[in-house]
């Protein structure tokens, strides 16, 4: 699906005139210092831009290897930034006839400059990536690019990986299932794609391995030769922690940052009982009683037994390998459970594949291959699901995403939708985010919210909404919040005869192809947030005439941020389109930001009176706006703790990533 046009003669082409924006360019959030200098590289690049034309290929590997001796011999990476990106510029026309436009250089430019850029969805990330990566690269001591997804890795790298070659660079991927010996190679390559997950894990497996041969190296992370570690034998796979550009900034460094990346440990002697025990809690969960035997708060979700619940628990039948484990671990195991049965949900937070949980990731609607839930909640669902129970062995080492990019010496980020999370990043990671200027103006059409009684009566206006457009033709997506809802809609579309698409995480097989066909002439598309980042709907001319396409948000996620993602889908590039977000008074984001009471009495007032609530849009906004603000609170509170105990442990002189009894 990545696209990419033709290669283009070398040196073809009328040369551009001057940079457009030069003069008078606002971007908010960035001093006029700033501003100034990332407008004279933008001038510079322009002015070497006829030079650059006239190289052959050959040349222009030449002059990137010779910006590499210079660099390594000791020249700023700041100084050479022009040149640097006018090659690039160069190698994007000729290999994928992209030439990165104005905004995307000065974009690259506080890039390199350490910033977080906002750059509206579909303005072409990727493609501006390249910049401060390449520039980076000239260091010898590589350059990662950090994203959500296996996936978006991957594509990124082989899309983008023509212009590298053509100027004489190696690029290498990191995925979940790569073995040491290709991890080994991709972070030797002088630009290396990857999950911001892998290349924790990776971080902690080479500092377990280091310990385990005894030879930690203080400067390990820091500087260190790029051929210290030869291939083959247990060596680490990392090299350096020079650069990382992490794209999708916001999810991956304040919505990420919540989930420590853990290696557990082996060889705990009590294996046989705690699975019993989880088992055991699984099938007794049903027993019990809200009010009765347990109370459940609203606010945190935590499950609590009453001393009716307790004394069930220990009248309950058990078997002999359970003798031994205390009464106190066995109430916290039935909690447990209880917690899992009535609120995670099979094909909601999760899905069953090949006898394993995998989650499904409420930000990307992807599945979060080989994460796991904390505190027992992922063994608790398998021994719901009845499947084998992974046991948490203890933790051998840990880290947390936050303070892995710390360790970067230089780090970036962009995001199509920083500005919310703007304070929050200044704070923990001192970057300022920069927001960058479309390309071309947006022509994206924002309709009013529309809110109904209860989701049945949403879905029946939306599928009204959904035939009047495609009785035009356009195109439209429609994004859900989860499997089961897109399954759910798709059946009502079967039944008013509307011919469409699904894409969620039990497609991913097909999904480029369905992506691809999306924004064709009268194509109906049903998503999860999956078609979120890294979906580019492809416009033709005969669809921009009539409109665009259309996309339909069925309910408001936990973060805002996720529904401009999906309405990103729409206007890209300076396409047309419109997008409309449709709400009910049953809507889950009104549990999380009112507690279960109001929003009872709230579905209760949808199923009795007669909608429409058009009106209540903003109730059911600022329901979002609380929930997100719940999220920070939790963040910083991790923060918090994460900061106390490494200082302790610094204290009393242990690994702050190894040494992490809980
Ligand atoms: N300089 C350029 N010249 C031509 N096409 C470009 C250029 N930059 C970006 N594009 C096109 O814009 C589209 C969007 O690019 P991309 O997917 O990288 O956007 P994005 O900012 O990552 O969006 P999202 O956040 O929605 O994923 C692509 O189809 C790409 O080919």
């Amino acid at each position: 699906m990545a696209p990419g046009g033709d290669a283009i003669p070398e040196s073809s082409g009328k040369l551009p005139s001057r940079p457009r924006i030069a003069a008078g360019l606002r971007l908010p959030g960035a001093s006029a210092v700033r501003v100034r200098r990332w407008t004279a590289t933008l001038r510079e690049v322009a002015n070497l831009e006829p030079q650059t034309r006239r190289f052959n290929n050959e040349e222009l590997r030449k002059a990137s290897l010779s910006l590499r001796f210079r660099a390594m011999s000791g020249e700023p990476l700041l100084k050479l930034m022009p040149e640097a990106f006018a090659l690039v510029r160069e190698a994007g026309r000729r290999a994928l006839n992209m030439r990165h436009f104005d905004v995307q250089i000065v974009g690259g430019a506080a890039l390199c400059d350490g910033c977080i850029t906002e750059m509206q969805t579909g303005e072409g990330k990727t493609l501006t990536a390249t910049l401060p990566l390449y520039l980076h690269s000239l260091a010898n001591k590589g350059a990662h690019l950090a994203t959500v997804n296996d996936y978006l890795a991957e594509r990124d790298a082989q899309w983008m990986e023509p212009i590298y070659q053509l100027l004489g660079l190696t690029v290498g991927v990191v995925l979940t299932d790569s073995t040491p010996d290709q991890r080994r190679k991709a972070y030797g390559s002088d630009v290396t794609y990857g999950t911001a997950k892998e290349f924790g894990f990776d971080f902690l497996r080479d500092r377990l391995l280091l310990r385990a041969q005894g030879r930690m190296q203080s400067d390990f992370l820091g500087e260190g030769s790029s051929e210290r570690w030869s291939s083959g034998g247990d060596e680490p796979v990392q090299r350096t922690m020079h650069f990382a550009l992490v794209d999708e900034a916001d999810s991956i460094l304040i919505d990420e940052a919540r989930t420590p990346l853990i290696i557990g440990s082996l060889g705990d002697e009590s294996r046989e009982m705690v699975i019993a025990t989880f088992r055991w809690a699984a099938e007794q969960a049903e027993r019990f009683e809200r009010e009765e035997h347990y109370t459940l708060e609203n606010e945190t979700r935590k499950v609590e037994l009453t001393g009716r619940g307790r004394s069930l628990v220990r009248a309950l039948p058990r078997e002999d390998i359970m003798r031994v484990v205390p009464l106190v671990d066995l109430y916290d195991y039935i909690e447990r459970a209880i917690k899992v049965h009535g609120e995670f949900i099979r094909d909601r937070q999760y899905v069953v594949r090949d006898d394993e949980i995998v989650i499904v990731d409420e930000f990307t609607g992807r599945l979060a291959e080989g994460r796991k839930w904390r505190d027992g909640i992922h063994q608790a669902i398998e021994a719901k699901e009845k499947i084998e129970v992974s046991v948490p062995t203890g933790q051998a080492a840990r880290i947390t995403v936050q303070d892995l990019f710390q360790r970067y010496r230089h780090l970036a980020g962009m995001t199509g939708t920083a500005s919310t999370s703007s304070p929050e990043l200044a704070k923990i990671y001192k970057t300022p985010v920069v927001i960058v200027p479309t390309n071309r103006p947006p022509r994206r059409v924002r309709l009013p919210d529309r809110v109904f009684g209860t989701m049945e009566q949403k879905f029946e206006a939306i599928i009204e909404e959904i035939k009047q457009y495609h009785e035009q033709q356009r195109p439209v997506l429609i994004g859900t919040r989860s499997i089961d809802k897109s399954m759910i809609l798709s059946k009502m579309l079967e039944n008013s005869g509307i011919k469409h698409d699904v894409l969620n995480a039990n497609q991913v097989e097909r999904e480029a192809e369905i992506v691809a066909e999306a924004g064709k002439k009268g194509r109906v598309t049903v998503a999860t947030n999956m078609a979120g980042r890294g979906t580019d709907v492809k416009l033709d001319q005969e669809v921009r005439d009539i409109g665009g396409m259309h996309v339909i948000c069925t309910e408001l996620h936990d973060a805002a941020r996720i529904d401009r993602q999906l309405i990103g889908r729409c206007g890209r590039q300076g396409d047309p389109g419109s997008y409309r977000q449709y709400m009910s008074l049953d809507d889950d984001i009104l549990r999380g930001g009112y507690g279960n009471r109001r929003a009872e009495q709230l579905a209760e007032t949808g199923r009795a009176r007669n909608g429409p609530f058009h009106r209540m849009a903003t109730l059911v906004r600022r329901a979002q706006r609380r929930v997100e603000r719940k999220h920070f609170r939790d963040r910083m509170m991790l923060l918090h703790h994460e900061r106390e105990r490494t200082k302790l442990q610094r204290e009393i002189g242990q690994d702050t990533y190894l040494d992490t009894a809980e």
